[in-house]
């Protein structure tokens, strides 16, 4: 049987990525083999890491940001689709601010942490948050069971509408805005919402290939979909691709965080996120994990994980110095107060089966003044400040 070899020849340059975070690994060549059968069928291709996958949506949103290829910016007429006597002006605000509500009431720190922001970013930021909060309940709201993966496609064919100017309601009319203001790629949004399907299909992930992907669709695309907002400091010199690999690190290290926290609450659900092969080779399974019981071996294995997240967010930390100047104080906020998630863990002795972890009052309200300062004077400058 006869097949024909069509071989893609990767600019290695654009193939610089980060591989086992930490470890930059420079020009590592990829070709993609894609074989046609008889009949035009796909017989082999070969199989490309997650990262590897990640990565080239970080160069496609990177290289839009760099060339300042906007959205079409259709002047959309919002009368068509939203019932009001007003003008568009007008509601647009309305649906900004509608937006701005909302993120208040479920990100109360994250919004006080907008209000440094131009307005112009402010309230795209918020409108990006709405989406994604949006997106998040359908699988995990109140009428999350009766979600469906048409009922993801819906909301897909909505998303490609709110990018062609087509917004449904008041929030998608704050998006469509958004998206047509600043060079934000549809992809990452269409992977938030893949990430919800791999919610509904799956319950366990083999390693951490599987569950870096995961991480990717619904916390790393956050950070994709940021960065063309809150803007690169004009005097900065780092790469658009290592900027955007930072705040993908942010969102991976957010969401690794996040199920650390949640392992009791997740496997009451009947949901494992922790790599199936880490808890073996760790002498678990998930008959342990549902016993909910801390054990030494347990300490230890979380003890690899929490480590794991931190990377990531080191990581991150190399790049919210290279963001505008008004946008690093809610980026580093929001990194040292999910940093402190993982001490909290540590803090309860692994019990991440019974006991929350939570950042406190007290450390909340330091962690601001903390993320000011250091975003004013970067993060080296303020604790030579405080060591003298
Ligand atoms: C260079 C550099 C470092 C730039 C910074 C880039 C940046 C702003 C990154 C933001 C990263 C971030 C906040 C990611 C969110 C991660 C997250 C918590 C995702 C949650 C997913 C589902 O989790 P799960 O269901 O397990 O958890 P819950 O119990 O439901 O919480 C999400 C809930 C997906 C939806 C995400 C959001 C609602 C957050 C969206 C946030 C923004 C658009 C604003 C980000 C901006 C700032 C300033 C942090
Ligand atoms: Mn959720």
């Amino acid at each position: 049987m006869s097949s024909i070899v069509v071989r893609v020849n990767c600019d290695a340059k654009s193939l610089v990525g980060i591989s086992s975070i930490g470890r930059r690994e420079k020009s590592v060549k990829v070709c993609s083999r894609i074989r046609f059968g008889s009949g035009g069928a796909v017989v082999a291709e070969p199989k490309r890491s997650s990262e590897e996958r990640v990565y080239e949506v970080v160069l496609k949103q990177a290289s839009l940001v760099r060339e300042e290829k906007r959205g079409v910016n259709i002047e959309f007429d919002l009368q068509k689709t939203i019932e009001g006597d007003c003008s568009n002006g007008d509601i647009l605000n309305s649906a900004y601010d509608r937006c701005g509500e909302v993120c208040a009431e479920y990100a109360k720190t994250f919004y006080l942490g907008t209000q440094l922001m131009t307005q112009e970013r402010r309230e795209a930021i918020w409108a990006i948050y709405v989406w994604c909060r949006r997106t998040d309940e359908l699988v995990d709201g109140p009428n999350s069971s009766h979600i469906t993966p048409t009922a993801l496609d819906m909301w897909e064919q909505r998303l490609t509408d709110v990018f062609e100017s087509r917004p449904y309601d008041m929030f998608d009319a704050a998006l469509s805005h958004t998206v047509s203001k600043y060079p934000v790629d549809i992809q990452p949004f269409k992977d938030m919402i893949e990430g919800m399907r791999m919610d509904l299909r799956k319950s366990r992930y083999n390693n951490f290939d599987e569950l870096y992907l995961y991480c990717y669709y619904v916390a790393g695309t956050v950070g994709l979909m940021s960065v063309p907002i809150m803007g690169i400091a004009p005097e900065s010199k780092a790469s658009t691709e290592s900027i955007y690999n930072a705040a993908l690190a942010l969102g991976i290290a957010n969401q690794l965080t996040n199920i650390l926290r949640d392992v009791g609450e997740d496997a009451r659900r009947g949901r494992v996120y922790l790599p199936q092969d880490e808890l073996a080779q760790a002498g678990l399974s998930d008959e342990d994990i549902m016993s909910g019981k801390v054990t030494e071996k347990w300490r230890n294995f979380m003890k690899g994980q929490i480590k794991r997240a931190r990377m990531f967010f080191d990581e991150a930390e190399k790049g919210v110095s290279e963001l505008s100047s008004a946008s690093r104080w809610p980026v580093w906020a929001s990194l040292l107060l999910y940093r402190q998630i993982l001490d909290s863990i540590e803090a309860n002795d692994y019990d991440n089966f019974t006991k929350r972890a939570y950042v406190g009052k007290v450390n909340k309200l330091l962690s601001l003044p903390a993320a000011y300062g250091i975003a004013l004077f970067g993060p080296k400058k303020l604790t030579k400040l405080f060591m003298r």
